[in-house]
């Protein structure tokens, strides 16, 4: 009998939330008992462990994921999802018990912090397909990495590179990168091409937006909604660091898209070069995936959720 396609794959990354996961395991495993889950569960090993997880357990037809972590792990379960070939994206759906550090996938869709509503709200079964980011290196024998919240180039990959080393720390991590990198960061030479329109010159970052919350609560581009089909992009120009820090709160409050030398527009798909030596980082929702020209398409409602 296929019990697979009717139970529950849980994956846990032990080390989300400075060690959260691991911390919480156990009580979120008899609570998804409690509510009469039936489950099978891995705990990760090993950074993107949840990709193969994923392609493993769609292979054994299960349909229905649970993601304990934060959005590192979410992000890896997606790109198992979105990298497999033997279901239709769209019909393995996933549900969050978020314990990252950051969390910031989870606020657009009001998923619940608590543990219990969390598990609540999968157990009630309404299901959202929300669209999807694909970053295809140019000129680089890379795989495309998939993205379901944010993916960000220069500044922004500079902040998760120093977040990164610092989550310790809790969800101060983030503010505290921001900091650091307002000391080291040197704005870079792009050409962003998009909407048969091109802007060329020196960069702050540049932001490309599924969901609406990225470094731990900030809200960097206009009115990105993971429904409509379209990325929400921010051209942040040649600000600079005095710039940046006079608007710290407005990055808080989405305001910092009304700035002046930034550039916020809809669009499917954005093509960014590098006319320097030197290549800034690329992040995408939080997770560093390597330097280089890239393009971004959007894939329509690709990706089910539970919500
Ligand atoms: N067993 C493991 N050992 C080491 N790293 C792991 C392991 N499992 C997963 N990872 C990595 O941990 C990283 C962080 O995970 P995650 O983002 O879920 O937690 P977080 O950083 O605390 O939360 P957030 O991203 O919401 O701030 C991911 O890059 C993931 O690849």
């Amino acid at each position: 009998m296929d019990t697979a396609s009717k139970s529950w794959f849980v994956i846990i990354n032990p080390t989300s939330g400075n060690g959260s996961g691991k911390k919480n395991w156990p009580k979120i495993k008899s609570l998804l008992e409690k509510h009469e889950f039936i489950f099978e569960h891995v705990l990760t090993t090993y950074s993107k462990h949840s990709i193969k997880l994923v392609h493993q357990a769609i292979k054994q037809n299960f349909k229905n994921i649970i993601s304990v972590g934060g959005d590192g792990t979410l992000h890896n379960i997606v790109n198992g999802i979105m990298t497999q070939n033997n279901v239709p994206t769209s019909k393995i759906n996933v549900g969050v018990i978020p314990i990252g550090t950051g969390n910031d996938w989870v606020k657009t869709h009001k998923i619940p912090k608590n543990i219990d509503s969390a598990i609540q709200l999968i157990k009630n079964k309404k299901i959202a397909h929300q669209d999807i980011g694909k970053i295809e290196f140019l000129n680089q024998t890379k795989t495309p990495v998939y993205f379901n919240n944010l993916a960000g180039i220069g500044f922004d990959g500079y902040v998760v590179s120093k977040v990164n080393k610092h989550k310790y720390i809790g969800a101060l991590a983030y503010l505290y990168g921001t900091l650091i990198s307002l000391f080291f960061f040197k704005n870079f030479e792009s050409k962003v091409s998009s909407n048969s329109e091109t802007i060329s010159g020196k960069t702050l970052m540049v932001l490309v937006g599924v969901c609406k919350y990225s470094g731990g609560g900030m809200q960097l581009t206009d009115s990105p909604n993971p429904f409509d089909g379209y990325f929400d992009i921010s051209i942040a120009k040649n600000l600079s660091k005095l710039d940046v820090i006079k608007n710290v709160s407005k990055l808080f409050n989405g305001k910092i898209s009304n700035h002046k030398k930034i550039q916020t527009f809809k669009s499917k798909h954005i093509k960014v070069e590098i006319n320097q030596d030197e290549f800034p980082f690329i992040q995408a929702d939080g997770e560093l995936i390597g330097t280089g020209n890239i393009k971004i398409t959007l894939i329509p409602k690709a990706f089910s959720l539970y919500c």
